[in-house]
């Protein structure tokens, strides 16, 4: 089998006492692009700065193209393109001097890459960064990422300071040219609609634990929410396959991955009388919120 272009193994991560997490394990095959979704503070870019060498986790390795994050040859980090939170240093410069600037780190830098993203944005080239908005930084930023034409994009929180529009347009743009390049893809986001149209796998964490790991397809086909009357709850908080029950005045609603007359057989054996069973399918941002909870 072909190895994966990253590969976390046994990932702990502690700040001082506090642990991130433990035993954190996932791959991102050749051509794959996982979404890490997780609320504020789960350790997103946590995993990214240990994926990128900055941060030594306290147990455990990553690899990115067979070599330990922790020590990456000078080659193999001209494979990544990061983007870290949508920041571009040397603002002095104008939208073409950092073009050139950039071209000469990389050997197969695609000038018409970046000036096509810059064109469809209506970015002028003389344009100064320190000028320029907080969302039209990161489009840079992200121009400039293409540019370098790296075999693994690592985006965190690419969706930041992005107007609605121009989201659409980056995750189209993106999904296309990973898909018809076979680039690998690893992203973080809040926007989880744009997750939707973009990523293949989700990795979606709660504090200190993976919750679910899945392509979104097999996700979205499996995981539903009911909605029943509920005249006794019996033991349905101690049910594991059912996620974030809550009863509001006798009406119930539960997530789970169970199909409905699996979750009926296991509502007779914890003595929950449940009538008129709904299931309903998900959106991603819905599943990600019956994983996760609200709150
Ligand atoms: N250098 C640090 N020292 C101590 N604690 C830290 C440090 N960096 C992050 N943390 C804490 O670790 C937790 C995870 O942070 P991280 O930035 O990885 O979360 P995140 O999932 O990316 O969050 P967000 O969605 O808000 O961007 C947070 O509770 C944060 O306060």
């Amino acid at each position: 089998m072909q190895q994966a272009i990253v590969e976390c193994k046994n990932l702990t991560h502690y700040y001082g006492k506090r642990c991130i997490y433990e035993n954190l394990n996932f791959e991102i095959p050749q051509g794959r692009i996982l979404g890490l979704l997780g609320k504020n503070g789960t350790g997103k870019t946590t995993t990214i700065n240990i994926l990128n060498g900055y941060l030594k986790p306290r147990s455990g390795e990553c690899l990115m193209f067979g070599e330990s994050s922790a020590n990456l040859s000078p080659e193999t980090k001209r494979k990544v393109g990061l983007l870290i939170e949508g920041h571009v240093q040397y603002s002095f410069m104008n939208i073409s001097e950092i073009e050139k600037f950039y071209s000469a780190f990389y050997p197969n830098w695609r000038k018409e890459a970046y000036y096509e993203l810059m064109k469809l944005l209506k970015i002028d080239p003389k344009q100064k960064i320190s000028r320029m908005s907080c969302g039209q930084r990161s489009q840079v930023a992200l121009g400039l990422i293409l540019a370098q034409d790296p075999e693994l994009l690592i985006l965190d929180d690419f969706s930041m300071g992005l107007d609605p529009g121009y989201r659409m347009l980056f995750v189209d743009y993106l999904s296309e040219y990973a898909k018809a390049e076979n680039k690998t893809v690893f992203v973080t986001s809040h926007i989880i609609q744009d997750m939707e149209r973009l990523i293949d796998d989700c990795l979606i964490m709660d504090y200190g634990r993976i919750v679910m790991q899945k392509p979104v397809n097999e996700l979205l086909e499996s995981f539903k929410r009911y909605k029943f009357t509920c005249s006794n709850p019996g033991y349905i908080d101690e049910i594991s396959d059912i996620y974030n029950p809550v009863t509001i005045k006798g009406n119930t609603e539960v997530y789970s991955l169970l199909g409905k007359t699996e979750l009926q057989n296991l509502f007779a054996k914890y003595n929950v009388s449940a009538s008129e069973i709904l299931e309903e399918n998900l959106s991603l941002e819905e599943a990600f919120i019956g994983l996760t909870g609200k709150y």
